[in-house]
């Protein structure tokens, strides 16, 4: 019971018997006690007479050891005992504690009131408390002055009550916990926010490369020649927020998208993004899931006419044969012709001297659009073309991993990077030991990749998180999407970066059949992943061993899926299916063993990855590199910025200008892959590390170039675009990568006819789901956007992705 319920003035409360019994009291409460008592008795030495140690101990305990008041009521009750006077009233009184409940009354309520009883202690039930007469109170203390802060038993410092000393002191323990459980994490605090840079997303970041920094620091053990390809992993997380660390990291998360276009990014503090994150996580669900769910069927309604066909016309495949509105294919087929034609390009370029970028056009031109001019770099320090055409570096490859929630993406990058000896065996174990105490023992392989409290906690991913491994041939880097409806817009983010996906198929009864139907992200996933103009794609076909590896089971899912990717517009060539099980480790990086899948004897998942022939890249375009990520790290602390070339090269010592915001910044130093390097080409990640450079007007999203061949920013333009809902103009977010705006369709130009592309309706009042059309797109707000002809694009509304497109003008 707490001490203020108690009533010293109560001559019946046999205290001796409690309190030697069960007195509540700790050890420093006694200690406290056996201090308090002798200063008391010093204080009223042995005049009064009655006054016995318990009635001290008593009073001290009520007054939380305050010897001062202490002393002033036991001289006061026992100077005023000695007349025969009434017992004194307190002067005013409160009440102390919640009202009793209708069945304590008579019983703990009428503790230390002996005679009362529940008749009369529950007169003023109902009463209001505030006129309650004194003589029914029955749980009243005398209204205490307001407390002093200080030390208790008196230091010569400011006077706190004991309970906000125990509460400072419980406080102070935590923290110390706190700070103790952050030390196995690479001994440096989680979260921190003081010691940072006033980046929103290192509060991410920091959670994100926390326990990688383990995986970096603790030595790797000498990876299995598993697969006789693999080779050792190249260290993934670097905390970017430890300046005693390389200068360099590579980013582990994906900003956020829901941050507005504001350009204050240092108001975006830690706790505000974790305030968001938050928030994200707690999203409403009524209104987002209703229209996810109730546009559901809609959305399965645009399968009904997806074919090939209509994604050869939306990316330009069919442009020779299309007429109006389709007479230039779209820029993956100038690249990939381009590219076919560069056998090579590089080499040609070379002889012909112009690899500095005023040749070297694509062969693809002569079905597209003539090319913009060549971009002329001032006193270019080197010919980047010939050198990445003499370079025998690894191809650089990302790709994205998509699928229902839950269908084992993590798991099954956690269990690459596992086997491939990016994360040792103590940081598994470590994982293992905490998701054990949570209850999630089976998750310990998706928290390679899953590193915040959210994801963790939840089960879920929630934003893309970046990896990477290489084998002999290739540098890839994961991109591990989430698979939850709500945060389709990560997905995107993830989408636009990635060379091509891995459809990660849960093969468990009732799993696929969840994903793939109604309400499922399978196909909501892979229409995406096509829209923003991947082509390949590996379905892996997972938890096999939940189903004894049922080679039926295989095949059913393989039929449906081949049929529907065929009709999302992937070509056979490009989809490939591979058995496994991300948590047993079979066929992923291992072979199975023999009897395992006796009916299957295709690659493993990582052979197949491998086969992955190198890219092409559009080295000769003009330079566009999409901004993921911004921070600050290193020696210096020096601004970084995150991403991936999209276009052209780069190199030390150039001049970039940043999109929307026209801020010229210089390049100082080039990273990739933890590497310096002196320039960098389409297709790399890097991390630039830049001065000249205003925080608060470069953010993810944004794009760099050059400033001979810039990118005007638009606020409004034309999208030929593949309906996913009916669409009349309305409100719509725009999305591109981590761009993320908000906008309007204004107006609806001309539907066209799917089968060959002609025009059938212009003007139309609205556009069927299903339909190809030219809409204007506005930006709201006036904000002007990186983006230009031949960018994809993906509008969403209401939370569900409506349409998807490719820039016109
Ligand atoms: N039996 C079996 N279970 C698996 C396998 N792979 C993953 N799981 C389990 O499936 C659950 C979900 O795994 P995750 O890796 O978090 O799934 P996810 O697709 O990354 O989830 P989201 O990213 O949130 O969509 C976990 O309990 C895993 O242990 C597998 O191969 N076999």
């Amino acid at each position: 019971m707490p001490r203020h319920k108690t009533d010293l003035s109560a001559e019946s409360y046999d205290y001796d018997d409690d309190y030697e019994e069960d007195d509540g009291m700790t050890e420093d409460d006694r200690r406290q006690m056996k201090a308090a008592l002798k200063q008391v008795r010093q204080t009223i030495g042995g005049d009064i007479p009655g006054v016995t140690d318990a009635d001290i101990e008593e009073t001290l305990w009520y007054y939380y050891f305050d010897v001062e008041k202490a002393v002033s009521y036991i001289l006061k009750k026992h100077t005023k005992a000695s007349k025969p006077k009434p017992a004194p009233k307190p002067k005013q009184v409160v009440v102390a504690g919640p009202a009793p409940k209708k069945d304590d009354v008579g019983q703990g309520f009428g503790y230390g009131f002996g005679a009362r009883t529940a008749v009369e202690a529950g007169y003023f039930l109902d009463a209001p408390w505030g006129n309650v007469p004194t003589e029914r109170l029955g749980c009243l203390i005398e209204q205490l002055p307001p407390v002093k802060m200080g030390l208790v038993g008196g230091s010569g410092g400011p006077k706190t009550s004991k309970l906000a000393a125990l509460a400072k002191a419980r406080k102070e323990k935590k923290l110390a916990e706190a700070s103790g459980a952050a030390e196995p994490t690479g001994g440096k605090p989680l979260g921190v926010t003081k010691e940072r840079p006033s980046i929103s997303l290192l509060s991410r970041l920091s959670h994100k490369s926390s326990a990688s920094s383990v995986a970096s620091t603790s030595p790797s053990p000498t990876p299995e020649p598993s697969a006789g390809r693999v080779t050792p992993i190249l260290t993934t997380n670097t905390n970017i927020n430890d300046k005693d660390k390389t200068p360099i990291g590579s980013p582990k998360r994906l900003q956020d998208l829901d941050q507005p276009r504001s350009p204050v990014v240092e108001e975006e503090k830690c706790d505000l993004k974790a305030f968001k994150e938050d928030l994200a996580l707690k999203a409403v669900p009524s209104s987002f899931a209703t229209s996810m769910f109730g546009s559901r069927l809609e959305f399965e309604a645009r399968f009904l006419w997806a074919d090939t066909k209509t994604f050869d016309i939306l990316t330009g495949k069919e442009a020779a044969k299309v007429q109006q509105g389709f007479s230039g294919p779209s820029p993956d087929d100038v690249v990939e012709t381009a590219q076919k034609g560069m056998g090579g390009a590089k080499a040609k370029a070379d002889k012909n001297g112009q690899a500095d970028g005023k040749g070297s056009r694509d062969s693809g031109a002569k079905t597209a659009p003539s090319p913009p001019p060549s971009p002329k770099l001032p006193k270019a320090k080197i010919d980047v073309l010939k050198a990445y055409g003499e370079s025998s570096e690894k191809d650089h490859v990302n790709f994205v991993v998509v699928g229902h929630v839950d269908a084992g993406k993590s798991t099954l990058m956690g269990r690459i990077l596992y086997d491939t000896g990016a994360v040792d065996e103590r940081t598994l174990q470590k994982f293992r030991k905490e998701a054990e105490q949570i209850g999630k023992g089976s998750f310990a392989l998706a928290w390679v990749l899953d590193q915040t409290h959210e994801e963790r906690s939840r089960g879920v991913t929630v934003d893309v998180a970046v990896n990477k491994f290489e084998t002999e041939k290739t540098v890839f880097t994961i991109l591990d999407a989430p698979g939850h409806k709500d945060f389709v817009p990560n997905m995107i983010a993830g989408a636009a970066r990635a060379d091509f996906a891995i459809l990660v198929i849960d093969a468990s009864t009732g799993a696929f059949e969840a994903g793939f139907h109604l309400r499922g992200q399978t196909k909501e996933h892979t229409l995406l992943i096509r829209s923003m103009g991947v082509h390949r794609v590996i379905v892996a076909v997972n938890k096999l061993d939940s189903v004894g590896w049922d080679g039926a089971r295989f095949e059913e899912i393989k039929q449906q899926m081949a049929q529907f990717l065929s009709n999302a517009g992937f070509n056979e060539k490009d989809i490939a299916f591979v058995p496994c099980s991300g948590l047993e480790g079979i066929n992923v990086i291992k072979k199975p063993e023999e009897g395992v899948i006796p009916w299957y004897t295709g690659p493993t998942l990582l052979e197949e990855l491998d086969i992955t022939t190198k890219y092409a890249r559009p080295v000769d375009k003009p330079l566009r590199l999409t901004v993921s990520d911004i921070f600050k790290g290193g020696a210096q602390n020096q601004p970084t910025v995150y991403g991936r070339i999209d276009s052209g090269y780069l190199q030390e010592g150039d001049v970039l200008l940043s999109v929307p915001n026209k801020e010229q910044v210089t390049v100082k130093s080039i990273v990739i892959n933890d590497e310096p390097r002196p320039w960098a080409v389409a297709g790399h990640n890097v991390n630039l590390q830049i001065s000249g450079f205003d925080e608060l007007h470069l953010r993810a999203g944004d794009l760099l170039c050059h400033p001979t061949s810039p990118l005007q920013p638009l606020k409004c333009f034309q999208l030929k675009l593949l309906a996913f809902e009916t669409l009349t103009p309305m409100a719509v977010d725009i999305h591109r990568g981590h761009l993320h705006a908000p906008g309007r369709i204004s107006g609806l130009l001309q539907t066209y006819d799917k089968s060959n592309g002609t025009v059938t309706k212009k003007k139309p009042r609205h556009v069927a789901a299903g339909n190809l059309a030219s809409v204007m797109v506005e930006l709201v707000a006036g904000a002007a956007i990186p983006v230009e002809a031949g960018m994809k694009i993906v509008l969403r509304s209401n939370g569900q992705t409506v349409a998807a497109g490719i820039i016109e003008k």
